[in-house]
């Protein structure tokens, strides 16, 4: 009721190009609001049947047609935003659309702000944050693991999952207070309650167990290590297929950290090359070197060209210029000259970069998500450990505000400017 009131009073009508810049084949433009309806009407001689695509010709406020093309329209709240919604299929010739875009603005509609058509679909509880949070990876999404996750979230995977913590929380706190006011359930073992508090913390830890989607939105960092002349720029060039990097003979060519995306097997990665380690004279390069070492202490993978970091999960040893030295055990032997054994190493960076991403059912977490739930968890911890019902009581109530601060609070306004930062116009 209270969004349907909003709905009359609170918004007014806007208006995108929701489809990419003309020219192109078809031209979407989409309305919401509560104008929605008139403006179909004046346009179009009339609002079509609601969900049915109707030919219609197109004309301005002075009768002059515009363009034919196809109607449709949504009534709200059972639309997209929530509001009534009409869609206007155009032919994608930019001045056609200029023309219809005039005419929507002559009428007094407003041009939508990016990504506001979705924040009215959250607004009026069409879509959950973790959903419009999925949807803005997926509208982004370059690569098919990124597709995939993002999907899951923009489909209501990890809004259900929080739901179902929150249910959860919400039982397992009635079943505390009944302990505390009622003596035969105080009497009664905790045993109950034991079993919720295990069983919670249980799916918590699934959830956290998820790698950062951070990693899968930015890509998995992969720093390429080495001395001097090892070879490093050469390999990032041909790992890249492209000559980003300078390379040459001279020791000390790379001094910056050049970063490159790439999708290796259809999984998102940041390639970095940089600078030889070695104790320079030259204070440009000792810069460079100290710029290196950070590249390293934050990467998820290094492609170690000799013995520049000691080992680790991180580590991927590598045996440079392959058609010149003979292979060494234990390393992959790799020739950026003639790109021998450049498919292995492409294989073993794509399954060890896999294994650091959010697998197929696993919801990746946000660092808010991460930080909230280990909160949660933290405060079952402390309500495990304690035998005083008033005190498991409290700490029960601090995991079920922290969870529903997380999908909904008064610091959400912010997060969601930045958020909707990330749409483009007409979503
Ligand atoms: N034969 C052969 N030469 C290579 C190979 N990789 C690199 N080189 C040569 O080795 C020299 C140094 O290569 P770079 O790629 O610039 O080495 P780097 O590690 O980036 O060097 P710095 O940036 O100075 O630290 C160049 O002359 C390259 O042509 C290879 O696989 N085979
Ligand atoms: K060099
Ligand atoms: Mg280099």
């Amino acid at each position: 009721m209270a969004a349907a009131a909003a709905n009359k009073g609170g918004f007014d009508t806007i208006y995108a190009l929701s489809s990419g810049r003309p020219p192109a084949a078809i031209a979407v433009v989409r309305i919401s609001g509560p104008e929605a309806a008139a403006t179909l009407r004046a346009l179009a001689g009339r609002v079509p049947v609601p969900r049915t695509a109707c030919l219609a010709r197109l004309r301005d406020a002075a009768g002059a047609t515009l363009d034919h093309g196809l109607t449709l329209w949504f009534p709200g709240p059972a639309s997209a935003t929530g509001e009534d919604l009409a869609e206007l299929h155009l032919h994608g010739g930019r001045a056609v659309v200029d023309a219809v875009l005039r005419t929507l603005a002559a009428r007094g509609l407003r041009m939508a702000e990016p990504g506001e058509f979705t924040r009215r679909a959250l607004i009026h509880g069409r879509l959950d944050l973790a959903e419009v949070e999925g949807l803005g990876d997926l509208l982004s999404a370059e690569t098919e693991i990124q597709r995939v996750e993002a999907l899951r979230r923009a489909e209501g995977q990890l809004g259900r999952a929080l739901r179902g913590l929150a249910d959860a929380l919400v039982a397992l706190a009635a079943m505390i207070e009944a302990r505390i006011d009622y003596e035969e359930a105080q009497a009664l073992d905790g045993v109950e309650t034991d079993g919720a508090l295990h069983a919670l913390s249980a799916r918590l830890d699934a959830l956290l167990a998820a790698p950062p989607v951070e990693r899968l939105r930015e890509g998995v960092r992969i720093a390429i290590a080495g001395p001097p002349n090892a070879g490093k720029s050469s390999l990032f060039n041909a790992l890249l297929a492209n000559d980003a990097a300078i390379v040459s003979p001279i020791a000390g060519t790379t001094r910056d950290v050049l970063e490159r995306p790439v999708a290796i097997a259809g999984i998102p990665c940041l390639l970095l090359d940089t600078a030889g380690l070695r104790e320079a004279e030259d204070a440009v390069e000792r810069i460079g070197i100290e710029r290196a070492r950070a590249a390293l202490a934050s990467a998820d993978l290094i492609l170690d060209l000799a013995e520049t970091v000691p080992e680790s999960a991180a580590r991927i040893a590598v045996q440079g210029k392959a058609d010149l030295v003979p292979p060494i055990a234990g390393r992959l032997a790799v020739s950026s000259r003639t790109g021998s054994g450049l498919d292995t190493l492409l294989q073993t960076i794509a399954s060890r970069a896999a294994a650091l991403l959010p697998g197929p059912d696993q919801i990746g977490l946000e660092a808010r998500y991460r930080v909230a739930l280990e909160t949660v968890r933290g405060a079952l911890d402390a309500a495990r450990a304690t035998s005083d019902l008033v005190l498991q009581a409290e700490h029960v109530r601090v995991a079920r505000e922290t969870l529903n601060r997380l999908t909904g609070g008064a610091d959400i306004e912010a997060m969601l400017d930045a958020l909707f930062g990330r749409f483009c116009l007409g979503k």
